[in-house]
Order: structure tokens, then C-alpha cells, then sequence
């Protein structure tokens, strides 16, 4: 028995000591590194380009809002926020400045482009000779800028008796001389302000016409900033429903001063798209409603005749206050024949002299008024937002000859 138990005992002691070595030996092998993951390999993105379409997966068909899963918070999976939508600030409106003395503030543009007449001119005078070959000088120089054939010879003759008169000269004397005879020819009687302010009811229509390209939508919405300047309120009528781009345009100028603008489809009706805007003036009791229309050549019968009919039925309302005719200052005499054929269709009552920052013939103001009986009433200087300038004959001829 005690055999039996002695034998039982080594075994125990014996595997015990066996099963020890065995968990041992384990414990001190190092694990070997497990299997490396196999890599998701995914290729990468393109970069996508500009213009490219957004690809949507090929494999998952699109689904609605209203069909997507929605994750429920308990699997702990975090919810992305939906991205904030900032809202666009309203478009800012824009204080433009003020008018007064805007044609002094340009001038330095003005006689950047009308130097050779007034410099010229006061240099021919300087001669100590004043010999026919020298008056016929300062008469090229004239026409030259575009004054025109009888204004030219009226202010030789001018001058040639004064400057007889005075003897010698001192060239305070002659700048004094040539700028009286100019101021003589540009004409300081004429009524300049843009009719606005009707005598019985509100709105004051403006109406604003000319050929292609020489500024009318331009014209039209720095005006819209004059008349802001001066504490009205403007509607604008894009009646040029002609050249695509013409609304869009008006529209934004009006924007930038808080203008409303009434506009209708491309190539509708002008007529009605101007009476519109005369209605809506009336109704919101706006100050004024300005009223661009499509460029025309004025060889055009048809679209002269258009023209005309666009006035008439504004005037179903009420009378236009100023029928603007817009002149490309740098197409010279050309313009003239222009304003002709329109003052016969629609009454001109003002001229916009635009582009005069670009030529040299700063004459056309007096020709253009000699030819019309029209005054002047702005000016265009250049094409930043501000550079219309109600027209001050006495600034005008002091910018030509300079101090
Ligand atoms: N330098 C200069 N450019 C001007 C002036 N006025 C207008 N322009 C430019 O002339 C170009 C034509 O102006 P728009 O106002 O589009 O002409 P538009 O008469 O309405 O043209 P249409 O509708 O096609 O007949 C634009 O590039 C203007 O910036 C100005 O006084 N000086």
C-alpha cells in the first residue's frame, strides 16, 4: 500500500515538475510579431480640377433625404454638424460723393486731354508778331479740337481786335483775353441743371438715349449716384432690352446706391418695360425715374422709330422732364449728324459729353451746342464711378488753358 502511494506521489511530483518546465520555457519564447494587416490599398484621390463635374459613386444609387439612415446616437458614433451656411451680408450701399465742384476735382483729367488747345493757343498768342500764318495757326488749332468752322472764325476775330486793341501784352493779359473769347463761345447763359424736379407731381423722368457704345448705361447709373449724392431717390427703367448685358448692369449700378431698377425680359418691349418703371416711380413716390435705352445707329429708321414711340408712351403718364442724347466725345464731328437725327425724333434737352478724359477735342462742346441749341449738361471723365460731372463752363475753360 504504502508502495501504491509512494509511486502515486513521484508521479504527481514528477509531472508537476514536467508541466512547470513546459509553461516556463513558453513564457520566455518572444512572441513572434503578428502578421502585418494587410494595407487598404485605395487609390488616391485625384486632385479635381476647376470646372470638373462633382462624380457621383457609380455603385450606390442616389437616394433622397428622406431614404438616408439616419445614425441613432447610441452607437456612439459622433454626428458631423452640418455645415453653417454664413448668410452674404446685403450689398453695401454706397455714399457717392457729393457733386459740387466734380468737374474741379477732375479737372486735372480734363487738361491732361485738352492741353494742345489751350497751351497751344496761349503759346501762338505769345508771338511777338501776330502775322496772318500765325492767325491761321491758332485757327488749325481750333478746328483741330472740333469747335467747328463758324465758332473757330468768330473767335479769331474776337481776338484779333482785342489783342489789336490791347497793343502790347503781358500773358496774364492774353490767358485773360482767351479765356473770356472761350467762356463767349462755350456759353454762359444756358440753364445746365438735369431736370428733375417736375412742377406738379412726382417722379422727374429722365430719358436717356444715343448710338452703340457711347456710354448711356454708364451714364445712366453714375447719374442715378448724382442725384443720391443730392438726397433723392432714383428708379431705374432698363429699357435696353437689346444688348444682354445692358440690365444686369444697370441693375448692379442701382444697387450700389439703393436704386431699385424695373427690368423685363431680353429683347421684350421697351416701351413697356419704361412705362413700368414710370408706374413703379409714381407708386413708391421715388424722385426720379431714369430710363436707359437700347444704343441705336440713327440711320436706323426703325429703331428711331422705336425711340419715339418709347417717349410717347411714357408721356401717357406724364411729360419727360430731360431727354439726355449721350455723345462719345472722342468720335468728334460725327457726332454732330447723330445729334441732329435724334433731336428730330425725340426733343433733346441735354447733352452728356462722354470720354472727354480720352481725346483732345474738347471742342465738340461748342459745336455740339451751337448745332442743337442744346447745352452741355455733363460730362463724362473717365469711367470710375464718380466721374460725371455736371458741366461748369467756367471750370471747363479754365482746365483748356490751364493756370
Ligand atoms: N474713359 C471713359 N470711358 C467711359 C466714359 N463713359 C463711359 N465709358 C465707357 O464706355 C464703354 C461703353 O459704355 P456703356 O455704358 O456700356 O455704353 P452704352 O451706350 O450703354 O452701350 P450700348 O448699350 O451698347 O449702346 C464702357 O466701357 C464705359 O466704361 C467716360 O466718361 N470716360
Amino acid at each position: 500500500m504504502e508502495t501504491v502511494i509512494l509511486a502515486v506521489v513521484i508521479a504527481v511530483v514528477v509531472l508537476g515538475v514536467l508541466g512547470g518546465l513546459v509553461v516556463g520555457s513558453r513564457r520566455k519564447k518572444p512572441l513572434p510579431p503578428p502578421p502585418p494587416a494587410a494595407p487598404d490599398i485605395t487609390a488616391p484621390p485625384a486632385e479635381p480640377h476647376i470646372g470638373d463635374e462633382a462624380e457621383t459613386p457609380r455603385d450606390e444609387p442616389r437616394r433622397t433625404i428622406e431614404e438616408v439612415d439616419l445614425p441613432d446616437g447610441s452607437t456612439g458614433v459622433a454626428v458631423e454638424e452640418p455645415p453653417v451656411v454664413e448668410e452674404l451680408p446685403p450689398t453695401e450701399i454706397e455714399v457717392p460723393e457729393p457733386t459740387a465742384g466734380r468737374l474741379v476735382r477732375l479737372r486735372a483729367r480734363l487738361s491732361r486731354s485738352q492741353n494742345a488747345l489751350g497751351k497751344g493757343l496761349l503759346t501762338l498768342l505769345s508771338r511777338e508778331h501776330l502775322d496772318d500764318d500765325t492767325w491761321e495757326e491758332i485757327e488749325d488749332i481750333l478746328l483741330t479740337a472740333d469747335v467747328g468752322v463758324a465758332p473757330t472764325q468768330e473767335l479769331v476775330e474776337g481776338l484779333r481786335e482785342r489783342v489789336k486793341v490791347l497793343g502790347t501784352r503781358t500773358p496774364e493779359e492774353l490767358r485773360g483775353l482767351l479765356r473770356e473769347e472761350l467762356l463767349k463761345l462755350v456759353g454762359t447763359d444756358f440753364d445746365r441743371t438735369v431736370k428733375t424736379e417736375p412742377e406738379t407731381s412726382k417722379p422727374g423722368i429722365v430719358m436717356v438715349v444715343g448710338v452703340n457704345g457711347t456710354g448711356k448705361t454708364t451714364t445712366t447709373g453714375k447719374l442715378a449716384r448724382v442725384l443720391v449724392a443730392d438726397g433723392r431717390s432714383v428708379v431705374l427703367g432698363a429699357a435696353d432690352t437689346f444688348r444682354a448685358a445692358a440690365a444686369d448692369q444697370l441693375q448692379t449700378w442701382g444697387e450700389r446706391v439703393g436704386a431699385h431698377t424695373v427690368r423685363g425680359p431680353e429683347g421684350g418691349d421697351p416701351a413697356s418695360i419704361a412705362f413700368d418703371a414710370v408706374k413703379e416711380g409714381k407708386e413708391i413716390g421715388a424722385d426720379v425715374v431714369l430710363i436707359d435705352t437700347a444704343g441705336r445707329l440713327h440711320t436706323k429708321t426703325g429703331l428711331m422709330d422705336e425711340l419715339g414711340k418709347v417717349k410717347r408712351v411714357v408721356e401717357k403718364q406724364a411729360p419727360l422732364d430731360e431727354v439726355l442724347l449721350v455723345l462719345d466725345a472722342t468720335t468728334g464731328q460725327n457726332g454732330l449728324v447723330q445729334a441732329r437725327v435724334f433731336a428730330e425724333v425725340v426733343d433733346i434737352t441735354g447733352i452728356v459729353l462722354t470720354k472727354l478724359d480720352g481725346t483732345a477735342k474738347g471742342g465738340i462742346v461748342v459745336a455740339v451746342q451751337r448745332e442743337l441749341g442744346v447745352p452741355v449738361k455733363l460730362v463724362g471723365l473717365g469711367e470710375g464711378a464718380d466721374d460725371l460731372a455736371p458741366f461748369e463752363p467756367e471750370a471747363f475753360v479754365d482746365a483748356l488753358i490751364g493756370d
